[in-house]
């Protein structure tokens, strides 16, 4: 950052130029739910919704407004749906509930719908938003996992797709804890014997929950609800969320503590984290290997998070003594499954959601949603939600891209026994007035590129500042007065700092803060580019993936990571070396199209002069 003056002031407008203006973020939080606005906005990344842009609010998904002169819009709602969220719709709209239907039939009706409302068991795919020509314009989530819609598709045909986050989640957490202790109380086992005749007193002896250690992994809205709920059982409740703030873990009276602490000392193993890179198979031979013999786990969240396989042999070799399922990686499950025919497993069909008040709530959330939708407004909880207004976008979307790629690499780059983050400082240095650049978008995009890797929340100029102070993310703001000659553009670059956290790659870790993850990236030629990595400036445009190692500065090192990128058929799109000294520590900054496989990534990290390396996606 040359070149730049630094001032604080106490008020945004009395800014001047060459001073810097410092701010605390969120300066009005606008309610999750029911809140909406109305405005003419478009995806950073949609043509479609970009054309949309141009037209006035109330026409954003090509609407027109609803009355008189135009027919009511259609809503096809393809699985069961409370009468509460029905009555809602029946109000705005023509409502078809065809529930059960095959894709093929799906495939036949959707374009005569302006709508479509989905639970997690129908697939929304790209071959739906092809088949709907141009109509669909709304896809309704009735619940909070988007996994089975195509959300790039939906995009790319300038369909919004909007999901109810929130009025499940309790039914999730006490759905948790009924496993937990139907489980431990062989519940279903001893009910199928009683069914069948035999009545086998010694053979169900339970285990008892009070004084008995739970880890809670992933503390976001299900998991500290079950948290409270387990201490309310008498429970030692421990928890592992690297993105969690401790004093929302300590408010409930969890302890938070690293991965291996968690799944090492607990009897009873929760999990709560959404499916990700990842969480993916996060409980496998080796994390199974590390347990107490004899924990129990419990799974609501996703199949996807436990490696199925390796959890029957753990099952088998009695390691885990017991599991209780409610998700599985494949819904239904193969009906000859060893892990759902097991003896010792507890299982019910991804029944997590499903009480009769969390469906009101969940069909009520997405009708509403779903109108405003339609009427042209964003929704809270819209998912793809274009991000950008159309007279920012011009000029901003470059930065506005950035800003979110700075956001989601910091993130992946936290620590996991990180302690939870608890700052991100967004440094902007723009030569422009500050009255002339608002950083609400930017300061949104950061959040967005933070929370949605990890999490099931999805983040929109709407609901940007109120989720961050929901996941306890204290963003702060500073600008930075720049002398520049481009002074055209509106921004020389953007810091991301996230204080006082540990990461998983040291060379993120600038050397003035004490223990700041430090990214910063600058926009080149109209594209994002990553410039400072921690202490090291480097130059990597932010396309496809990223590998980042840290090495002692000596000669043939980008030959030898090429050549084994090369071996794997990896393209290479930019490269680049910071180093802070000649012949101490460099880093290698490598942009990938492809995603390596484990094997790559591992023999890059047997070459021995390299120290750490992280590999990261876009
Ligand atoms: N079975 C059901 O019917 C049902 C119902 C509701 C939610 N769910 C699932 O439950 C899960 C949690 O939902 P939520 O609403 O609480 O989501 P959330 O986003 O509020 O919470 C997820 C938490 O996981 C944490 N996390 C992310 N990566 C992690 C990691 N590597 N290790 C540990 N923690 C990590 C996040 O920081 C976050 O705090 C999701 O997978 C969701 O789809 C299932
Ligand atoms: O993602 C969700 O909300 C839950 O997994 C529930 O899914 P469901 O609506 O299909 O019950």
């Amino acid at each position: 950052m040359a070149a730049a003056s630094r001032t604080v002031l106490s008020s945004p407008h009395a800014a001047s130029p060459g001073a810097v203006m410092v701010r605390a973020a969120p300066s009005s939080v606008v309610p999750l739910s029911r809140s909406r606005v109305r405005s003419a906005v478009v995806s950073s990344s949609s043509p479609a919704a970009a054309v949309a842009a141009s037209e006035p609010a109330g026409q954003i998904l090509g609407a027109g407004s609803y009355g008189a002169l135009w027919p009511k819009p259609a809503v096809l709602v393809a699985e069961k749906l409370s009468e509460a969220g029905l009555t809602v719709l029946r109000q705005f709209a023509d409502v078809e509930c065809a529930y059960g239907m095959s894709p093929a039939e799906l495939l036949a009706k959707v374009a005569q719908f302006d709508a479509l409302i989905v639970r997690s068991g129908t697939k929304v795919t790209r071959e739906v938003l092809e088949a709907s020509r141009g109509r669909l314009r709304v896809v309704g989530r009735a619940g909070v996992g988007i996994d089975n819609v195509d959300l790039q598709a939906a995009t790319e045909h300038g369909c919004l797709v909007v999901n109810a986050p929130t009025a499940n989640t309790v039914a999730a957490a006490e759905h948790g804890i009924a496993l937990l202790a139907s489980m431990a109380r062989n519940v279903s086992q001893a009910d199928a014997a009683l069914k069948a005749g035999k009545w086998q007193r010694s053979k169900y002896v339970g285990v008892s929950l009070v004084g008995k250690t739970l880890a809670v992994m992933g503390f976001g809205k299900v998991g500290s609800e079950v948290a409270r709920r387990a201490k309310g059982l008498g429970m030692h409740v421990i928890a592992h969320d690297p993105y969690a703030p401790a004093d929302r873990a300590r408010a409930i009276g969890a302890e938070l503590v690293s991965f291996d602490d968690a799944i090492t000392r607990a009897d009873f193993i929760s999990l709560h984290m959404p499916l990700t890179q990842a969480t993916s198979k996060v409980l496998n031979d080796e994390s199974f290997g590390k347990m107490k013999t004899g924990v129990r786990i419990i799974n609501v969240a996703r199949g996807g998070v436990i490696d199925e396989d390796a959890l029957v042999r753990a099952l088998d070799s009695g390691k885990v003594a017991q599991a209780a399922l409610d998700v599985f990686t494949e819904e239904p499950p193969a009906k000859d499954s060893k892990l759902v025919l097991h003896e010792n497993v507890t299982v019910t069909p991804h029944l997590g959601a499903s009480t009769v008040e969390a469906q009101e709530g969940v069909a009520i959330e997405i009708a509403e949603a779903v109108v405003g939708a339609l009427r042209g407004e964003l929704a809270a909880t819209a998912v793809n939600a274009p991000m950008v207004p159309a007279e920012v976008m011009l000029e901003l979307a470059p930065y506005v891209s950035l800003a979110e790629k700075l956001g989601r690499l910091a993130v992946q780059l936290v620590a996991g026994d990180s302690g939870g983050i608890k700052g991100v400082k967004v440094v902007y240095t723009s030569a422009r007035d500050p009255d002339d650049l608002d950083t609400r978008v930017l300061r949104a995009m950061v959040t967005k590129g933070i929370v949605e890797p990890v999490s099931s929340t999805f983040v929109n100029l709407v609901n940007a500042d109120y989720t961050a102070k929901q996941r306890g993310l204290r963003i702060t703001e500073e600008r930075v007065s720049h002398e520049s000659p481009a002074a055209e553009a509106p921004l020389e670059c953007i810091q991301v700092r996230l204080s006082h956290v540990q990461s998983k790659f040291a060379g993120a870790i600038s050397d003035g803060g004490a223990g700041d993850i430090v990214l910063e990236g600058r926009v080149k030629y109209g594209v994002p580019h990553l410039t400072v990595v921690g202490p090291y400036e480097v130059d990597v445009s932010l396309e496809g993936n990223l590998i980042l190692c840290r090495q002692v500065d000596q000669p043939g090192m980008i030959g030898k990571v090429g050549k084994i990128l090369g071996q794997r058929n990896v393209n290479i799109s930019f490269m680049s070396v910071g180093r802070t000294f000649r012949g101490k520590q460099a880093i290698m900054a490598i942009g990938v199209d492809e995603k390596p496989d484990k094997d790559t990534l591992e023999n890059i990290g047997k070459i021995p002069a390299i120290e750490e390396f992280v590999f990261l996606e876009l």
